[in-house]
C-alpha cells in the first residue's frame, strides 16, 4: 500500500508514474495477526492450477463473493483504512474492480471512476497499455474524471505483475499529474 504524488510531466499520450511512494497510515497494520478477518478472506480465496493456462495460479474471488459476511468484511476493510482521508474518488479496474470499488467509494462518500477495457468509454479517454501474465491488454479513462488535487484510491481484486495497477497509475497521473494516488 502505498501514496503517489504523480510529479510527471508526460503528455496524454506518453504516460509516465514517477513520483515517490510514501506509507499509507494502515500499511504498518498489514499482515493476518493484525487483524482477524484477514484469514477469512484468505480462505475464501480459491487457488486455481493452470488456469486460464499451464503455469498460471488462478486466486478466484468468485467464492469469496458468496459468503456475504466475508464478502462484507473485505469491503469493511477498505473502507476503514480510507474513510476521513480526504479520498475524492475511487478508480476501479475493470472487471474485478468494479466489484469492490462501488461499495468502497459509497461508503467513504467518493466518486467512482471506471478504468475500463478499450472501446467501452463513449466519451474522450486516456489509453494506457500494459503486459500481464498472460498477454498484453489496455485501460481507457473518460478525461477529466478527475480534478487537480484530488486523493483518488485504485482498487482491483489482486496484483500479480502489478503490470495493471501500473498503468492505471499512469492513466490517472496522465490525466492530472497533481493527482494523489492511494492504491
Ligand atoms: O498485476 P497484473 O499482472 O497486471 O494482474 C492483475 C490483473 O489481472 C486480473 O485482471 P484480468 O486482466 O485478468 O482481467 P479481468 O478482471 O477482466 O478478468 C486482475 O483482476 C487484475 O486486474
Ligand atoms: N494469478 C492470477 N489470479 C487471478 N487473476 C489474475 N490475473 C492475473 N494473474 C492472475
Amino acid at each position: 500500500m502505498g501514496e503517489e504524488e504523480n510529479n510527471n510531466s508526460s503528455s496524454k499520450n506518453s504516460g509516465g508514474c514517477d513520483g515517490g511512494m510514501v506509507e499509507a497510515p494502515a500499511a504498518k497494520e498489514n499482515g493476518r495477526a493484525a487483524d482477524p478477518r484477514l484469514q477469512a478472506i484468505s480462505d475464501a480465496i480459491r487457488v486455481v492450477p493452470h488456469f486460464p493456462m499451464p503455469g498460471i495460479m488462478f486466486n478466484d474471488i468468485t467464492e469469496l463473493l458468496l459468503r456475504p459476511a466475508v464478502f462484507k468484511d473485505a469491503v469493511d476493510m477498505f473502507v476503514e483504512r480510507y474513510r476521513g482521508m480526504g479520498i475524492a474518488a475511487v478508480a476501479g479496474i475493470e472487471a474485478r474492480g468494479f466489484i469492490f470499488g462501488p461499495a468502497i467509494a459509497l461508503a467513504i462518500g467518493a466518486k467512482f471512476i471506471p478504468l475500463r477495457k478499450p472501446k467501452k468509454l463513449p466519451g474522450e479517454v486516456i489509453s494506457e497499455t500494459y503486459v500481464l501474465e498472460y498477454g498484453t491488454d489496455c485501460l481507457e479513462m473518460h478525461v477529466g474524471a478527475t480534478e487537480p488535487g484530488e486523493r483518488v484510491v485504485v482498487v482491483d481484486d489482486l496484483v500479480a505483475t502489478g503490470g495493471t495497477l501500473s498503468a492505471a497509475i499512469k492513466l490517472l497521473g496522465l490525466w492530472n499529474n497533481r493527482t494523489h494516488i492511494l492504491t
